[in-house]
């Protein structure tokens, strides 16, 4: 069994005196897509920015792909954030560009190909765009990376049911393929439950349950159920 990709132990976080993450504990398993889903509020981004050491910890021990997070392993990471915005005088043709001569473990012929299969005109302009196409574009650029870990923090935000079974469809092939751990945190879990290998299920800055998907889904019915229940401040889950 490989080393986690990612180590929590007793983290705790909080914004001037309001705890957001409390006796945090995770351990994120390698080559393996990774559901990290919870109500509104409940410390997902939190623990993305954490990874990216964008937040430092009160207190308690952060090992991301065997360091501590910063900049000597960013580089190893493609983050989507949950407010991201792309440059408005870029066209796709020129992001993609400035991916491939920018961003570490960039593939821009898989950047076009997942453009192309996600229906992105790659001669648009980003500030002509709509708020789905950007979306789409912020997450082929996550995508085309060949680096160890990918975090999208709300990927599907925005993105139409039509387009969204496309990229759910994209990440399933891309998967398969690829030796990459992701970790994705998403409102959409009845669409996007089936592409989880397992899940880490947050509430009120804890883990509350996690296992691999199917003997959750096996044990508790579905992933949709059990957010909604914890969002109706159910216990003991
Ligand atoms: N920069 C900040 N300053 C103060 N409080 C913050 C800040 N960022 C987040 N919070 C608070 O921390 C808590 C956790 O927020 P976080 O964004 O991590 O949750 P989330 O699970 O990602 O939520 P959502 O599903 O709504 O995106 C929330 O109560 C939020 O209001």
């Amino acid at each position: 069994m490989k080393d986690p990709v990612v180590q929590f132990r007793d983290v705790n976080l909080s914004y001037g005196s309001r705890m957001v993450l409390q006796d945090f504990n995770i351990e994120i398993p390698s080559q393996q897509v990774v559901g990290i889903l919870g109500p509104n509020g409940s410390g997902k981004s939190s623990f993305f920015r954490l990874i990216m050491g964008l937040n430092q910890p009160d207190d308690g021990e952060i090992a991301v792909l065997g360091h501590s997070p910063g900049w000597r392993n960013n580089h190893q990471i493609a983050y989507l954030p949950d407010r991201a915005r792309w440059y408005g005088n870029h066209t796709v043709e020129g992001a993609i560009q400035w991916g491939g001569d920018l961003l570490p473990g960039f593939d821009s012929m898989k950047a076009k190909e997942l453009a192309e299969w996600m229906e992105i005109d790659s001669s648009m302009r980003i500030d002509e765009m709509s708020k789905g196409q950007e979306a789409r574009l912020m997450l082929i650029m996550c995508l085309a990376r060949k680096v160890p870990l990918i975090i999208l923090d709300e990927p599907f935000t925005g993105i139409d049911t039509h387009s969204r079974e496309r990229i759910m469809d994209a990440l399933i092939d891309y998967v398969t393929e690829g030796e990459q751990t992701i970790l994705i945190s998403t409102h959409e879990i009845y669409e996007a439950e089936g592409l989880f290998d397992s899940v880490f299920l947050i509430n009120e800055g804890q883990v509350a349950l996690s296992g691999e998907a199917e003997l959750l889904r096996a044990e508790h019915g579905s992933m949709m159920q059990l957010v909604k229940k914890m969002s109706h401040g159910g216990r003991g889950l």
